[in-house]
């Protein structure tokens, strides 16, 4: 075996040939020309020791063949391939069959070559097995740029998968959710591509100032602060990608411009070894720029990825236009629904405005109170449900009634109009519900009753509050059903009736302390509708009173041209407890002494006594009587009774409360 061996020194290669002929083998192949000439590496090894080269396996290692001779093969190996080249080699040796595997080589310049190898032992008949020291012939070829190509491919491969997730992420994300996702996405490009940290900055409004939006670093790196971040702080810099251009900067500080100082000072602070940014363009915009920082190492990218790294500024750019534009719709749309609206509110209240021109000629006033009520007068107009109106005394609860029924489908026939207060309560049966002739004394004849001549169209039922307690089951039932009969007879009649009843008592109230019926309370309470007194809308003080100055100056044949605007001011500020009634009787005095085009009013003095001084005597007279029995617990005689306490006797009391109607609740 030994002597075998010895045939493949490099010194005596002819041996081959002297082998050849030992074989007697009669080919006509000069073998070793045949090794020699090769174009791929051939080599004979034994115990790792290389016996013999080709001049390619020489051109592949870049040494002379002879300098490889006596070499362990695995000196040439790249040394972190070694143990794997190794292994192949240990699994040679337990097998006949031949062996191939790929490793780098180091070549003598330091170059360094991917090559296929390709080992089999040297068969020797008498060896049943391959032993350690057997002979190992090998081939190598050099497969470096297949290699690369094949790195290639897949790092390209990889990379489009990369942008395909990302682009595949933002597809129909909603923008609430468009940050998170661009956080992870930057995670993942960071590991992909092996940076250290990757920054998203955005272009705003404001020149001085770029927002960094997102950061992700890898675990021991520092993420970029988020916020605004001053232009000053690195101008050379967002400058560059502001203007559209990508930034390289491979070697710090030594690769930047003479004039990045900012720049220089900023990464030798933060360890920054390289920076790579793309600007963010989309739509013909710039927007922002993406970062990608070195902080371990220095970047190896090849200047080529600049062009792929545009790809994902690209996919990011059409996010942030995108989202800038949802911004922007949204808003607009928010803009839309607010003028939308203004709109319906101008149209609602042109339209109020419309019919008060048209429908309410009589009321005057165009305050938001005044105009609410008027909208609610025109609702409920149209409908047959039944309106309490309650306010205080003159706001014009009565001339609301009016209008109501002006606007109602019974406009044609006139509203009836029934004062609960000023009809004695002996009178209020028949004067409502009529009576046959003889139906109590002295009635002589028969009387049509105020709901049937309000078959068919409103009857108003002011001061309901007034209404006797005895009565109001009767008038619950026409209410309910429209079904009476007249007094002195059983036969019932039915009418069509629309109830509109108003009061300025506290209705609910009365109903607690069982002056009124609740059940009649609630029939009448459908729809109510409060008037407010004139003291909370005394922007419509100044066209009421020139309205009353008009009709008044109209009677009495006298022009007003002016009113001193400290009058008006004063007369706004009066709190009118008589509302309407009160400013109109105010007005109607001024006019009667005025005796020049300028009309001086002379508001009332004190606001609550003037309302009460406005009231007729017997109202007066009610109210005190009502009050002092109240205040009485309704006891009329005795000490301390409500006799006693008006300074009358109580005969004349009794007396003075049948002819007011006063009775006392629940009798
Ligand atoms: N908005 C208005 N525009 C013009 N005149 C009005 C207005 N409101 C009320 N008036 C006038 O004020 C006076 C009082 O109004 P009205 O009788 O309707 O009030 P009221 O609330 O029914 O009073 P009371 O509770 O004392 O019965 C009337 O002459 C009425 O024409």
């Amino acid at each position: 075996m030994i002597d075998k061996i010895s045939a493949w020194d490099m010194n005596t290669a002819s041996s081959l040939q002297n082998r050849d002929e030992r074989t007697d083998d009669q080919s006509p192949w000069d073998f070793r020309l045949l090794f020699d000439r090769s174009p791929v590496g051939v080599y004979v090894v034994q115990s790792g020791q290389i016996r013999y080269a080709n001049p390619a396996m020489g051109d592949l290692l870049g040494r002379e063949p002879k300098t490889i001779a006596n070499n362990s093969l695995l000196s040439f190996i790249h040394p972190d391939d070694r143990s794997m080249a190794e292994e192949h080699r240990q699994q040679q040796g337990a097998e006949t069959e031949a062996t191939r595997f790929l490793t780098r080589i180091v070549r003598a310049d330091g170059t360094i070559a991917t090559v296929e190898m390709m080992e089999s032992p040297l068969q020797d008949e008498s060896l049943a097995s391959p032993s350690d020291d057997a002979v190992m012939v090998g081939v190598m070829m050099d497969v470096t740029a297949h290699r690369q190509a094949d790195l290639e491919i897949q790092e390209r491969l990889g990379f489009e998968q990369l942008l395909a997730n990302l682009s595949a992420g933002f597809v129909n994300l909603p923008c609430d959710q468009i940050d998170s996702r661009i956080d992870a996405s930057l995670k993942a490009l960071v590991e992909f591509l092996g940076n250290d940290r990757s920054t998203f900055v955005e272009f705003g409004d404001d020149d001085d100032y770029v927002m960094v939006s997102h950061s992700y670093a890898v675990p021991g790196c520092p993420r970029f602060p988020i916020g605004p971040f001053a232009v000053a702080h690195l101008p050379w810099f967002i400058n560059q990608f502001r203007s559209g251009n990508r930034v390289f900067v491979r070697r710090i500080p030594q690769d930047f411009p003479v004039d990045a100082v900012k720049e220089r000072e900023h990464c030798l602070q933060q360890g920054i070894q390289s920076n790579v940014t793309v600007p963010l363009k989309a739509g013909g915009e710039l927007l922002g720029g993406l970062t990608f920082a070195f902080l371990r190492k220095q970047c190896e990218w090849p200047r080529e990825i600049m062009s792929r790294l545009d790809l994902v500024g690209g996919v990011f750019a059409n996010v942030l236009l995108r989202r800038r534009n949802e911004e922007v719709l949204q808003k607009t749309m928010e803009e839309n629904l607010r003028l939308r609206q203004q709109l319906e509110q101008e149209n609602l209240y042109l339209r109020e405005q419309a019919v008060l021109k048209h429908h309410h000629g009589k009321i005057v006033g165009h305050s938001d109170a005044i105009t609410r009520v008027l909208a609610d007068v025109e609702r409920v107009a149209t409908t047959d449900a039944p309106v309490l109106l309650t306010g205080e005394t003159g706001t014009g609860k009565e001339l609301l009634a009016q209008t109501i029924h002006e606007l109602s489908d019974r406009k044609n026939r006139p509203m009836i109009v029934v004062n609960c207060a000023s009809l004695p309560a002996t009178l209020i049966e028949s004067e409502l519900f009529g009576r046959a002739a003889g139906a109590y004394t002295g009635a002589a004849s028969a009387a049509v009753g105020r709901f049937e001549l309000a078959d068919g169209s409103t009857l108003f039922l002011d001061e309901i509050g007034e209404f006797p307690l005895e009565l109001q089951a009767k008038l619950l039932r026409v209410l309910q059903d429209g079904r009476f009969e007249r007094l002195g007879t059983a036969k019932t009649i039915s009418v069509d009736v629309r109830i509109i009843a108003a009061t300025n008592r506290d209705l609910e109230a009365a109903t607690r302390k069982n002056l009124f019926r609740s059940d009649l309370f609630y029939r009448l309470n459908v729809f109510p509708i409060c008037v407010p007194p004139l003291r909370e809308r005394c922007e419509d003080i100044p066209p009421l009173t020139w309205a009353f100055v008009e009709a008044f100056g109209r009677r009495m044949g006298k022009s007003i041209k002016s009113i001193p605007r400290k009058t008006m001011k004063q007369l706004q500020s009066h709190d009118w407890p008589g509302n309407i009634r009160e400013l109109s009787n105010t007005i109607e005095r001024a006019m009667i002494l005025a005796n020049s085009d300028t009309l001086h009013i002379e508001t009332p003095a004190t606001s609550r006594d003037a309302a009460d001084r406005q009231k007729t005597l017997k109202e007066v007279e009610r109210d005190q009587i009502l009050f002092v029995l109240e205040k009485t617990g309704w006891r009329i005689r005795g000490s301390g009774g409500a006799a006693e306490c008006l300074d009358i006797k109580p005969t004349t009391l009794e007396a003075r409360m049948a002819k007011l109607g006063i009775k006392r609740p629940n009798q």
